[in-house]
């Protein structure tokens, strides 16, 4: 019942925004695929603003939906509210009313961490921490997202496998629930409502602030690819690389990542050395498939000594094609800020803001192989059309709370893989149909996959994604969010 809306009280009357372009700005996100239109932008200027509109809502006796929008980097319209309403958390940034970004650090005693308003995003707490010589150490591949955003979903990239997703280091949340209460927890207090918000899809409650876990900065990296003609070597030099950590952390490596080179164009070969492009173009065009290990070592003043050795012993009896090793040095900021430059070349060319058709899978790790075949070789290599970016990581699922919301194959082992396209307009459902068919192949297969940043459209696709934590999920959102109002554009509980 969105008109209700108008006869909110005044004081919320004065934050809720109608003006038709910016409801327009809502109405779209990353993928350019979903356009559900609210009824009104909220510009919250306190966290109590959104407890208002939530208790307004709930007070009704059909109650509108509500949905927080961090960066919109989402790309299935997870962040909107059809008819409903928009919170625009990044007005609590602007406003300064938000929890801010706040370090602690004794220095001595108690482990540092961070304080971080929901609405923040990565980069700036990259750069908050960085002036005490402290930092995250989770992250995902790209940093302007915001903490709240990511902390719903997992937060993953190549240090996941040495620290967990982003939702294992955060020591508590300032949450405000569906029922409009401002609650905070942790895994001692309030715990039920820390581990649901934690990957839960933004189903629970706003987070408007979390206490993330900090350690020592370090200064440079040192960033290798290591080019494979073989799968099975790839993979099994990947896991042999994430089953340092814990056993021998000094040598362990920082980051872990891969990627697939297509024999497709446009075979974009910018990231190697400009002599050594050809070689890597006659390789792919032997293999038709060639995957890259990237693999970064941390360093500073203290261990720069010997950071040359520590690599050596860490690629040592590596698999990869010979001499096809690339190793370059770069600063901790420029190596975890990467995305972003190809961020401001693909904006100045037109390609950034375009349709994103991407599928995110968890992939047990008995089944690579299988999933290698019938995907990479199988589908993707076989059909004509562009793979655009494709990463393959293993992660450690020891590194998982099993309490959180956040869903994963249940094999020590797992792979995220990340096909993450961009198109044109036109194409979009020529990607959408190959991701389908993709989903298809290991359902016929009988893999195990979980979606990260799920798209599921049905009810029973929903119940299978969660598999024995669906009723769990349920019962939290009856506890927490009862009346349905929050998150609707991830279309759990009001999906077919
Ligand atoms: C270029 C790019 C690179 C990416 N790389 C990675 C990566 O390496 N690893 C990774 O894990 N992910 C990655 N992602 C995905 C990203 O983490 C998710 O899409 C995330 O949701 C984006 O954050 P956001 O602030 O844009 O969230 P939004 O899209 O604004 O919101 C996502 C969901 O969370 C809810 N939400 C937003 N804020 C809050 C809050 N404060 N409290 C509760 N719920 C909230 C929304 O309602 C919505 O349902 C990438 C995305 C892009 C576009």
């Amino acid at each position: 019942q969105p008109w209700s809306l108008l006869q909110a009280p005044n004081d919320l009357t004065l934050k809720l925004i109608r003006d038709p372009v910016i409801l327009s700005l809502a109405s779209t996100d990353y993928g350019h695929i979903v356009h559900d239109n609210p009824f009104a932008i909220f510009s919250p200027s306190s966290i109590s603003d959104i407890s208002l509109l939530i208790n307004f809502s709930n007070s009704l006796a059909i109650p509108f939906t509500i949905a927080p929008r961090g960066q919109a980097h989402s790309v299935n319209g997870q962040a909107m509210a059809n008819d409903g309403v928009v919170v625009n958390m990044t007005e609590l940034n602007g406003f300064r009313n938000g929890a801010g970004i706040v370090v602690v650090s004794d220095g001595r005693t108690n482990a540092p961490y961070a304080d971080v308003g929901g609405e923040q995003i990565w980069i700036d707490v990259l750069h908050a921490t960085l002036e005490h010589g402290l930092t995250p150490l989770s992250w995902t591949d790209y940093l302007f997202l915001s903490v709240g955003g990511t902390l719903s979903n997992a937060g993953i990239s190549g240090q996941s496998f040495r620290f967990g997703p982003q939702i294992s280091n955060v020591h508590e949340l300032d949450v405000v629930t569906g029922k409009g209460d401002l609650v905070t927890c942790s895994s001692d207090n309030n715990s039920e409502l820390f581990y649901a918000v934690l990957g839960g899809l933004g189903q629970f409650g706003i987070i408007t602030r979390a206490r993330i876990a900090l350690g020592p900065a370090p200064t440079r990296v040192k960033w290798l690819r290591l080019l494979y003609n073989d799968f099975s070597a790839f993979s099994a030099d990947q896991e042999h690389l994430i089953s340092f950590n814990g056993r021998n952390d000094t040598i362990a490596a920082d980051y872990v990542e891969g990627f697939l080179l297509l024999n497709q164009p446009p075979l974009d070969l910018s990231s190697f050395p400009a002599p050594d492009q050809p070689r890597v173009t006659s390789l792919v065009t032997q293999y038709g498939i060639i995957y890259i290990i990237e693999l970064v070592k941390y360093y500073d003043n203290s261990t720069q000594e010997h950071v040359d050795e520590d690599v050596k012993v860490l690629v040592e009896g590596l698999k990869f094609v010979p001499t096809f090793m690339f190793e370059k040095d770069a600063s901790y900021e420029e190596f975890l800020n990467r995305v972003h430059a190809d961020e401001l070349f693909l904006t100045s060319q037109g390609l950034w803001d375009v349709p994103h058709p991407w599928l995110n899978l968890f992939v047990p790790g008995s089944r690579i192989s299988d999933f290698d075949e019938g995907v990479f070789k199988g589908i993707i290599l076989k059909q004509n059309i562009t793979a655009g970016v494709a990463i393959i990581y293993p992660m450690n699922r020891s590194k998982w709370n099993d309490q959180m919301s956040a869903v994963t194959p249940n094999e020590d082992v797992f792979y995220t893989v990340s096909l993450l396209h961009s198109t044109g307009f036109d194409k979009v459902e020529e990607f959408q149909a190959q991701n389908q068919q993709i989903l298809k192949f290991c359902k016929d297969a009988g893999i195990e996959i979980k979606q990260y940043l799920p798209q599921n459209k049905t009810r029973n696709e929903w119940i299978k994604q969660f598999g024995s934590k669906w009723k769990t999920f349920e019962e939290r959102k009856n506890q927490f969010d009862p009346n349905r109002i929050l998150s609707p554009g991830q279309r759990i509980f009001n999906s077919i």
